[in-house]
């Protein structure tokens, strides 16, 4: 007979906008919180990134539903744009479209999420300077100002950021996802994601396994297919290797900032 479930999904199901959306941060491990939580049937998740609110939005509302996957009704539709949670115009912008909207957003020690920053940069630009002259502006003296501009260093003050998305939404909207733990136990931080999302604990650790070679957490089945898998070679990259006394310094650099960040969302992630 006819392939009856796939029938009954071409007939009832459509694109509607996100009901939740992994708005960051760039290098926080949100392509793999995407790709654990697609595994989840309630989901449906578009795969690219749309970069609606911050760079097409002038394409309207309308482009962006033409975007989404196709949902049944009680699917919930999501969407991944790490840009999102630094753009100055997103938060207003994603509240006139769902004040109701669950957000999510995948932090990282900011010093790591620079340098695994400056690793894609070094990937794609032969010849980069290194690191420390990138992030510290070379005065007579020695480094002596940070630079933001080509390592940004400014995606990694979330408390900054954060605070935007405060103005626009109630905290329990906005839910923290530990990059670290997303990695040394993406079970548990799944369970709590699909608590947020109001979802069944579906995903759980009989889906993973740890990935020897990649050092990484893999999928035993992803979505669509009965063979093991991990994210591709652009994720879990051999950082640069980064003279400790740059470390400590943008350690020191970020330390206030992060605890301001753990005193506003109430959890310390430990970062040093
Ligand atoms: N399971 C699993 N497999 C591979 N990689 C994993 C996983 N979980 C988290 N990560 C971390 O995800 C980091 C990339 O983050 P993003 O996907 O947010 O990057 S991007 O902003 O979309 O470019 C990537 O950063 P790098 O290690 O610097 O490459 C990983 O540390």
């Amino acid at each position: 007979g006819p392939p009856e479930t796939n029938l009954t999904k071409d007939w009832t199901a459509t694109r509607r906008l996100p009901q939740a959306m992994i708005i960051g941060v760039k290098k926080g491990g949100t392509r793999a919180l995407l790709e654990f939580l697609r595994l989840h049937p309630d989901i449906r998740a578009l795969g690219s990134e749309p970069h609606f609110f911050d760079r097409h939005y002038a394409r309207g509302l309308d482009w962006y539903r033409s975007m989404m996957p196709k949902a049944l009704e009680g699917q919930i539709v999501m969407e991944k744009t790490p840009r999102y949670f630094v753009s100055a115009e997103a938060p207003e912008r994603v509240h006139a479209m769902s004040r109701g909207v669950k957000l999510i957003v995948v932090v990282r020690d900011p010093v790591t999420r620079a340098i695994s920053d400056y690793t894609q940069i070094i990937s794609k630009t032969p010849n980069i300077p290194p690191f420390e002259g990138l992030v510290f502006k070379n005065r007579t003296t020695g480094w002596s100002t940070l630079c933001h501009d080509t390592v940004p260093l400014w995606i990694g003050l979330y408390a900054q950021h954060l605070e935007r998305w405060l103005a626009w939404f109630p905290r329990h909207q906005i839910h923290l996802v530990s990059g670290e733990t997303l990695i040394s136990d993406p079970a548990g931080e799944l369970a709590r994601v699909q608590d947020f999302l109001g979802l069944q604990r579906i995903v759980t650790d009989k889906h993973f396994y740890f990935n020897k070679t990649k050092g990484f957490p893999c999928l035993k089945k992803p979505e669509g297919s009965s063979k093991p898998h991990c994210l591709g070679k652009t994720k879990g990259r051999t950082h640069a290797s980064i003279r400790p006394a740059v470390v400590r310094r943008l350690r020191d650099f970020y330390r206030p900032h992060n605890q301001r960040f753990y005193r506003m969302v109430g959890q310390d992630f430990g970062w040093q």
